[in-house]
């Protein structure tokens, strides 16, 4: 059996006369967590949107579980166990912690009414089962903290299946005891051996802690990939540096 999720290779993208990815190529192995680095503009969010099937690649090929796919839309994405967890959590405020486990997805009794009391109990079920403590899931997401927040999110794509999960800067604005609320349950999922994970992270340091493998985008292209292990956040700031450097003097 693969022990390869997701294999993408020499992915390009272009909009227009604009080059966002030019020959990217990564995979991720599952029970792996891959963490993707890169400057504002390097191209993540378009090659996660390619990952998620948002986005149709210019070029290049995909293979999960070892056999070629070519997506057609998040829906095919999904139906394939990808999900991408975004910043904006895609969660609604005004509704109860476990609505939100089932949104779009609702359970409804024979009636086709909305089945709130088998939501609840299965969603308090699934929270407890992926290790997500919430005070009670008769709760209101609003109430909830911005770790809380990201923790729901990331439990509704472990329940509803996802094998691939992408995460969009998961520790964004959050202060060290919610990150570590997050990395914890970052590492439960990893342990489970079935959920391959890649972040797209801003800070070197967390990267490192979390990621089993780095990876460094810059103007679309891969600057570094390597285990997190064997490498530190002087080293990825050195290979920034260089780029820059690189930069500057092609544009003299
Ligand atoms: N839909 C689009 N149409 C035109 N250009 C785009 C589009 N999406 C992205 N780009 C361009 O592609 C390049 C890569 O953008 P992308 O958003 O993927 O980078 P990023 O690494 O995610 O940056 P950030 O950290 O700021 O989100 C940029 O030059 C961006 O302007």
């Amino acid at each position: 059996m693969s022990t390869e999720a997701l294999r993408a290779t020499d992915i390009t993208k272009n909009f227009g006369s604009i080059s966002a990815l030019s020959g990217i190529s990564l995979h991720v192995n599952k029970g792996e967590v891959l963490g993707i680095l890169g400057d504002n503009g390097a191209g993540k969010s378009t090659l996660m949107k390619i990952i998620t099937g948002y986005h149709k690649p210019s070029s290049g090929q995909m293979f999960i579980n070892g056999e070629a796919v070519s997506l057609n839309s998040v829906d095919h994405a999904r139906s394939l166990g990808i999900e991408c967890v975004y910043q904006d959590l895609a969660l609604i405020n005004t509704l109860p912690i476990y609505h939100n486990m089932f949104l779009n997805r609702e359970l409804r009794n024979s009636f086709g009414m909305l089945d709130h009391k088998a939501m609840r109990k299965r969603a308090a079920a699934a929270l407890d089962d992926i290790g997500v403590t919430v005070p009670l899931v008769d709760d209101e997401v609003a109430l909830l903290s911005g770790g809380q927040r990201q923790a729901i999110a990331i439990a509704r794509a472990v329940y509803s299946n996802a094998k691939i999960l992408l995460l969009d800067e998961p520790l964004a604005a959050m202060g060290a005891r919610e990150a570590g609320l997050i990395i914890d349950l970052i590492q439960r999922q990893r342990a489970r051996g079935d959920i391959s994970i890649i972040m797209i992270m801003h800070n070197y340091a967390q990267t490192l802690e979390i990621a089993d493998r780095v990876m460094m985008m810059q103007r679309g292209t891969v600057t570094f990939e390597g285990a997190a292990k064997d490498t530190s956040v002087e080293a990825l700031l050195d290979i920034v540096r260089r780029e820059y450097r690189a930069m500057r003097a092609a544009a003299q």
